[in-house]
This record gives C-alpha cells, structure tokens and sequence, in this order.
C-alpha cells in the first residue's frame, strides 16, 4: 500500500511582498519518481527550497510522514534531513578532494561507521553509479557526466529514503542524460527511494517519473498533477498539453536549431 512521503497543503511561497505561487496542494508517494514541471520563473526552485527547508512558506505547511516539517524545531529537522539525498544542480562536490572523500564526508559527519566501513560503503556507492575504480580522482580530472553520477553517490550514502535533484541532467549531452535517467530509475528499484526532481529535460519526464505537478507562472497556482505521459494527452490545460509535447519534439529528433 502506498503512503504519502511527503505532504503539501496549502502552501503559498513568496520573496517579501513577490508572490510566487499560492495555495499548492500535493502528495508525493512512496517509490514515486515525482517532477516538479512549469515554465521559467514559475517557482520550481523556489518550490524545491521550501521542501529542503531552506525558504519558509508565506502560508502553508509541509509534512514529511507524519511530521509537519513547517512547525519542526532544527532537531528534529535536522532528523528528517538524514533520510535525505540531495545533488544540486552544480554537483556540489568539493574539489580539492578526491571522489572518495567527497563520498565518505556525509559517513563522518552522520553516522558512527569505522573508518574502514566508511571505506567499504564509499567503494561500494562508487560502484553503484559505475565508478568503480575512480576513488583517487579529483572531480576536475572527471568528465561532467561522471561528476554527476559522483555527486549521487554522495547522496546516497546514508541510505536515504528521499532523493531530491535539482536539474539532474543540465549540462549534459543526451547519452550522459540518458545514462543517469537511467541511474536514477535504478538506484529507485534497488534502494525503495522515492524521488522529487526538478527537471527542464522534458524527454527525462517520460522517461522516468510516474508522477508529477505543473506551477503556472501566469496564474501562480499549480494547475495540473499525476501522470504526465496522461497529462500530455488529457490535461484540461491546454498549456500544460503544449508544454509536455515539446517533449516528443525535442525526443523525436536533433534537427532544431533554436
Ligand atoms: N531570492 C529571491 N528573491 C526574490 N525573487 C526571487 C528569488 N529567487 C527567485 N526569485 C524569483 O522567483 C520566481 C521563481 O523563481 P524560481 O527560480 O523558483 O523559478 P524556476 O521555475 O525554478 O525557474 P527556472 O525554470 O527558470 O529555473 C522568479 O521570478 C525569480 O525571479
């Protein structure tokens, strides 16, 4: 039976007086692949924060389970956050250290493994992304893709039961997209994560999610939710229709040249 992971109810988000997006109402399940879509400057990101806990709502809560995260004190917040994963969009890797170290920093600083368990993990979550034999490399003497796939690793190193990513694939050309859509489906099989993404990459979308929500940034209401290989054929918002057949636009073929 599925469970709700996280729950949004009535959140309104704004910067000051600037409002962002109001009255959000969402579920993410567990085991759910679930993206966060809209056009640019909808607040996808903004969205993403609120969710990490990093901007607080205008108006709203946030639960995590049973945890109504909005009203935690940092304690138990900071509980909650040890079941997360996050990547950010830059990889966030720390680049004076090897791969290895960058994996092992969050076994330090969280948990009470042995300096050769954090070891075995660390080879072991390098394995899991196909970086088995890169433990001793510096981030910059790694492709893009590998970086990508070395920040995951870090992620998921103490086993957590969400992953949040941040544009996943930007910047990557389509096959190391592809690869970690991919590793993403993977790591969701093998560890039972749920995911939460916000992605541009529309053909990623089809790919991999089961589920999703669409932030219009005309009205500042989120307009649609639930499949969107359904919402692409069914939504009631024509906007939301137009928005995901871009997608089998830009899958279908390479030849735009906008
Ligand atoms: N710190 C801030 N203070 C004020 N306004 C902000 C701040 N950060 C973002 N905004 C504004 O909030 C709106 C939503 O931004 P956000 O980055 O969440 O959108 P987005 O959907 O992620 O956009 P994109 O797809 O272009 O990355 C934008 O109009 C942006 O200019």
């Amino acid at each position: 039976m599925s469970e709700a992971v996280i729950s949004i109810r009535d959140l309104t988000m704004a910067y000051g007086s600037r409002l962002i997006q109001q009255d959000v109402n969402f579920d993410v399940m567990r085991g759910d692949i679930f993206v966060i879509m809209g056009g640019s400057g909808c607040g996808k990101s903004t969205l993403l924060k609120h969710l990490l806990g990093l901007i607080e709502p205008a108006r709203g809560t946030i639960s995590y389970g049973s945890q109504n995260f909005t009203r935690a004190g940092p304690a138990e917040r900071q509980a909650l956050r040890q079941n997360w994963g996050i990547t950010y969009q830059s990889g966030g890797l720390i680049s004076a250290m090897t791969l290895a170290d960058n994996v092992a920093l969050p076994l330090e600083q969280y948990s009470n493994y042995s300096a050769s368990d954090i070891r075995d993990i660390v080879a072991l979550k390098l394995a899991l992304v196909g970086l088995d034999g890169y433990q001793d490399f510096l981030p910059a003497e790694i492709s893009g893709g590998m970086r990508k796939r070395a920040a995951l690793a870090r992620a998921i190193a103490l086993d957590p039961d969400i992953l949040f990513f941040d544009e996943p694939s930007a910047g990557l050309d389509p096959i190391s997209s592809r690869r970690l859509d991919d590793l993403i489906l993977q790591l969701k099989e093998s560890t039972g994560a749920s995911v939460v993404m916000v992605t541009h990459e529309l053909p990623s979308i089809f790919a991999i999610a089961n589920n999703a929500i669409y932030l219009d940034a005309d009205s500042k209401r989120m307009i649609d939710s639930g499949n969107p290989a359904w919402m692409r054929e069914h939504s009631e918002h024509a906007v939301v229709r137009q928005f995901l057949n871009r997608a089998a636009d830009h899958a279908s073929g390479e030849t735009s040249h906008e």
